[in-house]
């Protein structure tokens, strides 16, 4: 099965691992920001380690839908401290959520173990530096750009045309180095993509697995499970929790959920199922 590797760290992604979100932005979409300040983010990154979250994927730029672009200094200033503070747990994995090469270099440097780029590394000197860095760097499907990706979403083929854009990526960056070991995949729910759109994907996710890389998805309390049940953000945990399992059961490795604790405990008992499989 899948394992990642950075510097002398291996993680086992033969079962599904939880990825916690640490958003270090004033604007994020679902926790109005409450973790904007340095000491809120590093209550919740003790809260989640203690939750059993295997990776922290820590963000300072918001890219939920309208939000604009922040500067490199605003981005390293919000994320390197929590990152510091993080690699302070030995057993954590942590995920640096940007786009800009600059921060991935001083992330890398401050602790960070794998490249989270909701652009796919198209930023120019992008795929040199998550190339040059040598760690998992996970490359996302985004169509246009998150000022403008709801505006109006539309394929020909939803699944095909992100099968086909992470190919083109994917070839793009081994050409340039990258060990295709290094890479993870992600159709980008919610970037781009309208509520049908949402759900074919999340019912096709099989389809991502002739790429034979792992998969992350990152669903949690994104509108097309508010939208579906007409429920506030701070409402979605049981669809956030139904769709993280059926996509964990279509074999995403990565899940990317704001709910820990709860996210764990359903896994541990999808995990003790298909476990039966193998006696
Ligand atoms: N690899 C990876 N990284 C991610 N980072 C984020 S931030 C979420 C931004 C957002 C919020 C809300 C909606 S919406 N309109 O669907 O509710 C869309 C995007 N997400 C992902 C994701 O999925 N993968």
């Amino acid at each position: 099965m899948f394992e990642l590797k950075s510097g002398d760290k291996t993680l086992s992604l033969s079962s599904p691992v939880v990825m916690a979100i640490i958003n270090v932005t004033p604007d994020s979409f679902s926790d109005g920001g409450q973790f904007s300040t340095f000491e809120n983010a590093c209550k919740q990154v003790d809260k989640v380690i203690e939750e059993g979250a295997t990776i922290l994927d820590i963000g300072g730029e918001s890219t939920r839908p309208g939000a604009t672009d922040v500067s490199v200094e605003e981005e390293l200033a919000r994320v390197i401290p929590v990152i510091e503070y993080a690699a302070k747990h030995p057993d954590i994995w942590i995920s640096i959520d940007t786009s800009k090469p600059e921060v991935m270099e001083k992330a890398v440097a401050a602790g960070a173990h794998i490249i989270n780029d909701v652009r796919a590394l198209q930023a120019p000197g992008a795929v040199a530096m998550a190339t040059n860095l040598d760690v998992p760097v996970c490359l996302m499907h985004m169509q246009g750009k998150p000022e403008t990706m709801q505006d109006n979403p539309s394929y020909d083929n939803v699944i095909q045309q992100i099968v086909d854009f992470l190919s083109l990526r994917i070839d793009y960056c081994v050409a340039a180095g990258m060990p295709r070991e290094n890479i993870i995949i992600d159709p980008g729910f919610g970037f781009g993509k309208t509520l049908a759109h949402n759900y074919e994907l999340l019912a096709k996710l099989p389809e991502l697995h002739s790429m034979h890389l792992p998969v992350l998805i990152g669903l949690s309390r994104k509108s097309m499970i508010g939208d579906l049940l007409q429920r506030n953000v701070d409402e979605r945990l049981a669809g956030s929790l139904a769709g993280a399992m059926i996509a964990a059961q279509q074999g995403a490795q990565i899940l990317r959920v704001h709910d820990v604790k709860e996210t764990v405990d359903a896994l541990t008992v999808m995990s003790a199922t298909m476990a039966s499989l193998h006696q």
